[in-house]
């Protein structure tokens, strides 16, 4: 394999349409075929809310992390490598014998310890929730040498045996830094982080590490753990991460290719952020 590794973090909001999920599947194994070695961590946050909806639990979320009582966690993993990453897999070997999916908790890939939200300046408890504490990444290796392309959920295991739940994108953000991985394209379903978001759509192209750092207090919802998984990943030397709209077709192919476009992108160092002429209001 001549390219480097490029993980790709595919978000439960840019996977709810079917065309959507194949054409993703077509790109990553176009980006094999160039030589790359794709390792996909996928989402399923939505679909999670729809399943525990259906079984009458709550959904809540604290600072972006959804509280994940012994019983929403059953659902979380259910949902995880039950369906969404079967489907993933599926999709994805329509073009041949390409994809593996795993776990991070499978040959202890991603261990993890309870971590609580910040609200406030205050730790809340929000149940299984993990942080990844250490990534193993021999078995996606193994995978990757073999040709394979590992699809992961986001669950790992803790040192007490526990399955925790962890946020998909920081298990990207560590399985990238674990992989020395060139680049972390994160797809979701907005442009990139907005400046001022919710009152304006103005898309912060370029952003540095410590210009993010100072950034990610003002986080709200979703984009909190995606920039600090982005900080995470370029401050444990990945080389670029990309936040991009994965509703535009082949949006993985750019960000993984490193042609520029819109979204954001993370970069080591402290140079101050750049934005983009977007709309606001
Ligand atoms: N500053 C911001 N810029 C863009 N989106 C934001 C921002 N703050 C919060 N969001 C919300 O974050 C969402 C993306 O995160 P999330 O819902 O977790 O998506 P994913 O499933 O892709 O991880 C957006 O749809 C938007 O509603
Ligand atoms: C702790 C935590 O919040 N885990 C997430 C895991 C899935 C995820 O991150 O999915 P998206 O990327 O689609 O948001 C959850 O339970 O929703």
């Amino acid at each position: 394999m001549r390219g480097g590794t490029v993980v790709i973090k595919f978000g439960g909001n840019a996977m709810v349409d079917a065309g959507l999920k194949r054409a993703f599947a077509r790109d990553v194994v176009e980006l094999w075929r160039t030589g790359l070695r794709p390792v996909v961590v996928h989402g399923g946050g939505p679909q999670i809310s729809a399943m525990l909806a259906l079984l009458g639990l709550e959904s809540r979320f604290e600072a972006g992390l959804r509280v994940t009582t012994p019983e929403a966690m059953d659902v979380v993993r259910m949902v995880l490598s039950g369906r969404v990453q079967r489907e993933l897999v599926g999709h994805i070997n329509e073009h041949g014998p390409f994809a593996v999916g795993m776990t991070g908790e499978d040959a202890h890939t991603m261990t993890a310890v309870r971590r609580p939200a910040w609200v406030d300046g205050r730790p809340v408890d929000i149940g299984l929730v993990g942080d990844v504490v250490d990534v193993n990444p021999r078995m996606v290796r193994t995978l990757l040498e073999q040709g394979h392309i590992p699809v992961v959920s986001p669950v790992a295991r803790g040192e007490d045996g526990q399955a925790y739940n962890v946020n998909a994108d920081l298990a990207a953000s560590a399985l990238a830094v674990a992989l020395g991985a060139e680049r972390l394209v994160m797809l979701t379903d907005v442009e990139g982080l907005y400046a001022n978001w919710p009152h304006s759509t103005e898309v912060i192209e370029h952003l540095t590490a410590d210009a993010l750092d100072g950034l990610l207090p003002g986080l709200a919802s979703g984009m909190l753990p995606k920039m600090e998984g982005c900080l995470r990943a370029v401050r444990g030397g990945v080389g670029k991460a990309h936040v991009l709209d994965g509703r535009v077709p082949h949006a993985v192919l750019r960000g993984a290719l490193g042609e520029t476009g819109p979204g954001t992108t993370v970069v080591p160092g402290s140079d101050p952020a750049r934005r983009s002429s977007g709309r606001t209001g």
